[in-house]
């Protein structure tokens, strides 16, 4: 049983949080047709392109700052109902301008939201900008401008996610040095679609503190070995992984083994109402199936804050609270 601890995760995509329900609603405020993307109210997709495609239309139903705010301050509620003190949400401007709503009005829908959530709960969050992929580098390099220039309290990093086996990941390099010269903290969708050499890619060309997913890694030991070595923390998402048909089962999921190699670890949800799971759901199969201790779950969480993308004094309170 894992409801009596505290919890904290640094990889949830906003838009891939709305639950069926908000998204209908949001549908019908709007009057668009969901019937390709949602049935008896769950999300309809069957491989990674056609999640893709689903998410992307899911993300087309939410168009002002009030509709941003909406999401960030239910999604984040619910996570502190859980017993979450910590949340990164991943964020893209690039959906903010496909809606005509704008990058800037985008965030600050969500920091509204983040605010909110934090005066009724306490929970703190921060939001990380991502890079779309499959838009190729020149889109990712004027996201990570714009992220670079923002200068947002809430704004602490960058991401990369999209389609990992389009395009190489030496192509995104400059586009993680503007971010990295604004200090803001990095971490890259690797290892998830595509193999361990992605994962060797990410930390030879982008340098991160963190990778997300990374879990292909298993199929290098010299890999595993330098993930551990340098103290990569990963953002490991058991559920979204399994749901992706990443590996078949929990069963011959590596996060034991990538925890037994000396990997610094981390649990979080990704999607997740799109992959049928939430936080809470991430810590309680980590305990009954992937059999962690209560006390390894905690490490995991005090990972997460080590490794969050946050000042130190905050740091220092998050941790004092596990
Ligand atoms: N699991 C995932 N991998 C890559 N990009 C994503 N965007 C939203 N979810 C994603
Ligand atoms: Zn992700």
């Amino acid at each position: 049983m894992t409801h009596h601890l505290k919890k904290a995760e640094l990889h949830c995509h906003i838009e891939g949080a709305a639950p069926p329900e908000l998204a209908l609603r949001q549908a019908r405020k709007y009057g668009i047709d969901t019937g390709a993307i949602i049935r008896d109210k769950t999300y309809v997709w069957d491989d990674f392109t056609s999640f893709l495609k689903c998410y992307d239309s899911v993300a087309s139903l939410f168009r002002t700052e009030g509709d941003y705010a909406l999401l960030a301050e239910a999604y984040l509620t619910e996570l502190a109902e859980a017993g979450t003190i910590y949340s990164e949400i991943i964020v893209s401007p690039d959906h903010g301008n496909t809606v005509g709503l704008g990058a800037d009005a985008y965030i600050e829908g969500l920091a509204a939201g983040m605010d909110a959530a934090k005066a009724k709960t306490g929970i703190e969050s921060r939001m990380l900008i991502t890079g779309i992929r499959h838009l190729g580098p020149e889109a990712v390099i004027r996201t990570a401008e714009y992220a670079a220039r923002l200068r947002h309290p809430l704004v602490t990093g960058f991401n990369l996610a999209g389609e990992e086996r389009m395009h190489s990941v030496a192509e995104f390099s400059r586009a993680f040095d503007i971010v990295r010269d604004a200090d803001l903290g990095l971490t890259i969708h690797a290892g998830e679609l595509s193999g361990a050499f992605s994962v060797r890619d990410a930390l030879d060309h982008v340098r991160p503190s963190r990778i997300s997913h990374g879990v292909r890694a298993i199929e290098d030991a010299d890999l595993i070995k330098r993930l551990a070595d340098e103290g990569v923390v990963l953002e490991v998402c058991p559920g979204s992984n399994i749901s992706l048909q990443v590996f078949p089962d929990f069963a011959s999921h590596p996060l034991k083994a990538l925890y037994a190699a000396g990997v610094r670890v981390t649990l979080n949800s990704d999607d997740p109402p799109f992959f049928h799971t939430s936080l809470a759901q991430e810590y309680e199969i980590a305990s009954r199936i992937m059999g962690f201790e209560d006390s390894e779950i905690n490490g995991m969480t005090r990972t997460a804050i080590e490794a969050a993308f946050i000042d130190e004094a905050t740091r220092q309170r998050l941790l004092a609270a596990i």
